[in-house]
């Protein structure tokens, strides 16, 4: 089938599909924080009932309690739903999420986070404008177009929408695993549209991401905060103990200083280090990207590898510490300190959280500190790895080559999307990344934007997508 007036309805509706990014961007759903968990509830419902208008039958389903600072919470609903249920038509496993990142205006937004606003280069700014609030809109945005043109949606589809992504997908696994031979069965392949391209105009497919094993170091100290003029100098300091382990655990160069970190890695092999070359990337626009020419390594082939296939930790904050404007003489009497380590094949989780625990403890037994020290694995999730060669990664080719005209860049993520090895493994069936968003979209920073372009550009490729699949034998 021509996919000519499913494009010009797309583009000729664009106003009408930003108009309910912003409405959804309007709701703070923030999964990390607990007293945003109504909002993260109310985006969930949002969408069920946008799939039910559309004609989908739904399903909400309760993953169960997460544990938060040792309080049972509630976690947001699943939302399973079915469009079409042709035996003669492939079925297509939509995933997505609909939680967000934390965003507060004083971290340094130059708008608004829960405003979608676009700037006069067609920029919309506004936190899960591409992660992943977006993308989840855009396949809906093709189910309505389809509709509105009397034409038929040309394979069933499936949806396992969560809330939980930004948080380790806590409670997914086993809904996931409970639902491969009941709801998900007669799924014949999965696609994904949650990461973004290597670059600000070339597409990609994407077959491969890191894991993420997020951890917290807590100690504690004195009862209280304390007057550090009072009691400087005679008590052992959290926080001077705790930046003691943070600084043990990685170097300036990206070193990790955990014993043992590398040693599960798969090696490099020639066939893997061809699928380095000729891809639409360069340091000069990665610079760009992230908006200073800070990169560790001088080459991009260097870059991309320490993106993709090793493992990298960061510090991400520490929970506790003075951190307002002023000068507060203060001494914290009980500190957190966050780190994440993406992990890469064929590194195992549980190993990671032994060696990492292991090592913290022996850092802080060398310190003589009489303060408590605590480590804890807070989340993990595996690196995944797929098949491109898989007619489920063709028919992406192909509709990229239908909507931009040219053949995909074939590309792994940095980041983590805990359930994809779940979905593989459970299904057994092929998963397929195929990211909407630019390279500078700046997911889970300040100013997160999508592109006007990506987002109706990429409804069509969604649409496009959904025809090769069906016109694959
Ligand atoms: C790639 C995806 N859009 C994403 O942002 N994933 C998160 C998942 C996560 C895991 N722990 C916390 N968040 C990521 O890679 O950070
Ligand atoms: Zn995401
Ligand atoms: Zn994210």
């Amino acid at each position: 089938m021509s996919t000519t007036k499913l494009f010009e309805y797309i583009d000729k509706h664009q106003n009408d599909y930003v108009a309910q990014l912003k409405e959804i961007v309007a709701i703070p759903s923030v999964s990390a924080d607990a007293s945003y968990r109504p909002e993260v509830n109310r985006m969930g419902e949002w969408f069920k009932a946008k799939l039910e208008k559309l004609g989908a039958s739904t399903k909400r389903v309760d993953p169960g309690k997460q544990l938060l600072n040792g309080q049972p919470l509630q976690l947001p609903p699943v939302i399973l739903a079915t469009y079409g249920n042709d035996p003669a038509k492939k079925t297509i496993l939509l995933y997505g999420h609909y939680d967000v990142q934390p965003a507060l205006i004083e971290d340094g937004w130059a708008t608004d986070p829960w405003v979608l606003t676009e700037d006069d280069s067609g920029r919309l700014f506004g936190r899960g404008s591409t992660d992943d609030k977006g993308p989840v809109l855009g396949w809906l945005c093709v189910i309505a177009a389809h509709q509105a043109l009397g034409l038929e949606v040309p394979v069933n589809l499936k949806f396992c929408l969560e809330g939980m992504e930004e948080s380790g997908s806590e409670g997914l696994e086993k809904v996931i695993l409970q639902e491969a031979n009941n709801y998900f069965k007669g799924t014949d392949a999965i696609c994904i549209s949650d990461n973004y391209w290597l670059g600000k105009s070339k597409p990609c497919l994407t077959y491969g991401l890191r894991g993420v094993s997020y951890f917290r170091i807590l100690i504690k100290g004195p009862g209280a905060d304390l007057h550090s003029g009072v009691h400087g100098g005679s008590i052992h300091e959290p926080m001077t103990d705790l930046i003691h382990l943070m600084s043990r655990l990685v170097l300036p160069d990206g070193t990790i200083l955990v014993p043992g970190i590398l040693d599960d890695v798969a090696p490099l092999t020639k066939e893997e280090e061809e699928t380095y070359k000729n891809l639409d990337f360069s340091l000069s626009d990665y610079h760009d990207s992230v908006g200073a020419a800070t990169t560790i390594h001088s080459s991009e082939k260097a870059t991309l590898m320490h993106r993709w296939r090793y493992p990298a930790l960061s510090l991400h904050g520490i929970e506790g510490a003075f951190s307002s404007p002023g000068a507060k003489t203060v001494i914290p009497s009980k500190v957190q300190g966050k780190f994440s380590i993406r992990t890469v094949p064929d590194q195992d989780p549980e190993r990671i959280t032994r060696i990492v625990t292991e090592h913290i403890e022996a850092e802080f037994r060398k310190l003589g500190s009489k303060n408590a020290c605590e480590v804890e694995c807070l989340h993990h999730g595996r690196s995944w790895k797929s098949s491109p060669d898989h007619w489920n990664y063709l028919a992406g080719a192909k509709a990229v080559k239908e909507v931009y005209g040219v053949d995909p860049d074939m590309t792994r993520e940095g980041g983590s999307i805990p359930v994809t090895l779940t979905f593989q493994d459970a299904l057994q069936k092929n998963v397929l990344l195929l990211p909407m968003g630019a390279c500078d979209d700046g997911a889970h920073s300040i100013n997160e934007k999508l592109d006007r372009k990506n987002f109706i550009q990429g409804i069509k490729l969604m649409g496009a997508y959904l025809h090769q699949v069906a016109e694959i034998k």
